[in-house]
């Protein structure tokens, strides 16, 4: 796919250099190195176990690296906290659901949160400022659900929506931060053939419109072929192969990895 016209503010590069992680004498990522480039998907592939997960948690700032940086331009964001990381631009989503409360407008409203000016007392008071605020917020989650196709459901009880509806309003939130890096950690497990699909429009829709650079884990090898520009392999803790979907999927150590499992050209991994 090719690299969407660069928006006004195009993100800047987010670069991870030499990243380790250890868990008790076991190397969870071992001196991984890659960057997405601005604009653009980057998905983080390999078996099960490969270190997926630990990096996705150490781009959002749950996991310290015990040795390496990440960087968004020239902020270095390995020893901030998550919030402050999200408070930059990088802003993900989790693999499992954990929104049932609330409307849809409440969980978009909630990923605006880090972006209120006005303060706890204000809002509490209802000054004007702050209901200014407060509307202008609740018109661009309006904005966003409408966006992902959620504009129908936005004033609807999130417990009565779909799964692929409810996996679509956590990836809301997480656009309700206007993110400049958007971290989708596996949008479409345990979603139908039609779910996915619609998921796969939504992601690259969003991709075209915002401009955003995305870094995607996902087992689903069809969408990771679909959507990245860029695959970064991960075994064992290593970086074994970087390159284009079409690259990566006839690299002979990406081959040896995924034996055993299913080939890398496959629907799953
Ligand atoms: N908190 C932890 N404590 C100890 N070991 C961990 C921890 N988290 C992950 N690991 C280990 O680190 C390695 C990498 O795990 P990780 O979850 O990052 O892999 P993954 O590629 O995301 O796997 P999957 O595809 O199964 O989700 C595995 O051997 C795992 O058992």
């Amino acid at each position: 796919m090719s690299t969407p016209a660069a928006p006004a503010a195009a993100p800047p590069p987010l670069d991870v250099r030499g990243v380790t992680v250890r868990f008790a004498g076991l190397l969870a990522l071992d001196d991984v190195s890659f960057t997405v480039a601005p604009g653009t998907v980057h998905a983080v592939i390999g078996p099960n176990g490969a270190g997926k997960s630990t990096c996705f948690n150490v781009l959002s700032g749950l996991y310290r690296p015990s040795a390496g940086t990440v960087r968004l331009g020239a902020a270095e964001l390995t020893r901030l906290a998550p919030h402050r990381i999200a408070a930059l631009g990088v802003a993900r989503t989790f693999q499992n659901i954990v929104t049932t409360q609330g409307t849809v407008a409440d969980n978009l409203m909630l990923g605006r949160h880090a972006l209120s000016h006005a303060g706890f007392a204000a809002s509490a008071l209802r000054l004007p400022r702050a209901l200014r605020e407060q509307r202008a917020h609740l018109a661009k989650a309006r904005e966003i659900a409408e966006l992902i196709g959620l504009g129908a459901h936005f004033d609807s009880p999130v417990a009565l929506l779909s799964y692929g509806d409810r996996k679509r309003v956590e990836l809301a939130r997480a656009l309700c931060l206007e993110p400049r890096v958007l971290l989708l950690d596996e949008p479409v497990a345990g979603m139908n053939a039609a779910e996915r699909t619609r998921m796969t429009g939504v992601i690259e829709e969003i991709r075209a419109e915002l401009g955003l650079s995305v870094v995607l884990v996902e087992h689903d090898m069809g969408l990771v072929m679909r959507l990245a520009d860029e695959v970064t392999v991960l075994d064992f803790g290593r970086a074994i192969a970087h390159g284009t979907p079409d690259e990566v999927r006839r690299d002979p150590e990406v081959l040896r990895a995924y034996l055993g499992t299913a080939g890398a050209g496959e629907d799953a991994a």
